[in-house]
């Protein structure tokens, strides 16, 4: 939002005026905001003498300028910035300062690069939900919705040797992906993988008395 600089000494009706536009106060606080205002667009106050109008053709600076928005647009989708919706710096900044498993690095480039991607939790969602997990001591948890598994990966990395993540998943290629990374990470023992629709795989831990278990479900994701 634009802020407007005002002088501290006007009285009250004249900043009330001046900044938010309102049309009170004595003659010289309209006078200042109409002159903080632009004219609308279209209209020069005195009328500015018309120019030839110039044509419109493809420089080369533009041409540059364009490939190096589709270079910083590729370079995003590869770190997943586009997710987070930040700028490279700050973006730069998490990530030198989040602690990130190097397998869920791993994990995190290689889906980088997957339809859906945007899709993917960042790594501080992820390690916010690894140490929900830790406060809690849980020892059971549902995911729904893996996608390729970063989220499930940072938990089952949390959970000790006894948890279990109940991992849903509708589509087989995600959890193809997600499956290898468990692996990877040694935490494969931890995670039971459900592919089929959430509500099914709902449904069913409930007729298996999931819900008279000792150990209740302390994290669903
Ligand atoms: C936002 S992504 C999950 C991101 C994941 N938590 C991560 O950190 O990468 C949502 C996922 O839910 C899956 N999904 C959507 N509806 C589903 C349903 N009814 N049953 C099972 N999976 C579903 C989609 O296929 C998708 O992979």
């Amino acid at each position: 939002m634009r802020r407007w600089a005002v002088s501290p000494s006007l009285p009250p009706a004249a900043f009330a005026s001046a900044t938010l536009g309102l049309g009170v106060g004595p003659p010289q606080a309209r006078t200042l905001a109409s002159a903080a205002t632009p004219p609308p667009l279209g209209h020069c106050s005195p009328p500015c003498p018309r120019r030839p109008r110039r044509r419109r053709s493809l420089c080369s600076s533009s041409a540059a300028a364009s490939a190096a928005t589709t270079a910083l647009a590729v370079e995003e989708a590869r770190r997943g910035r586009k997710q987070l919706g930040m700028d490279p710096p700050l973006y730069d900044y998490l990530l030198s300062n989040v602690r990130e498993h190097p397998v869920l690095r791993d994990l995190r480039e290689e889906t980088a690069s997957m339809r859906g991607s945007q899709m993917q939790v960042s790594p501080a969602q992820a390690q916010l939900l690894a140490m929900l997990v830790q406060i809690l001591g849980a020892e059971r948890c549902i995911e729904v919705g893996v996608y390729t598994g970063y989220s499930s990966l940072a938990v089952a990395l949390a959970l000790p040797e006894s948890g279990r993540l109940v991992a849903c998943e509708r589509d087989e290629r995600c959890l193809e992906v997600a499956k290898r990374y468990y692996q990877l990470a040694g935490v494969a023992h931890k995670v039971d993988v459900k592919h089929a629709l959430a509500v099914d795989s709902l449904r069913s831990l409930l007729d298996c008395g999931e819900a008279s278990r000792q150990e209740n479900v302390r994290g669903i994701f």
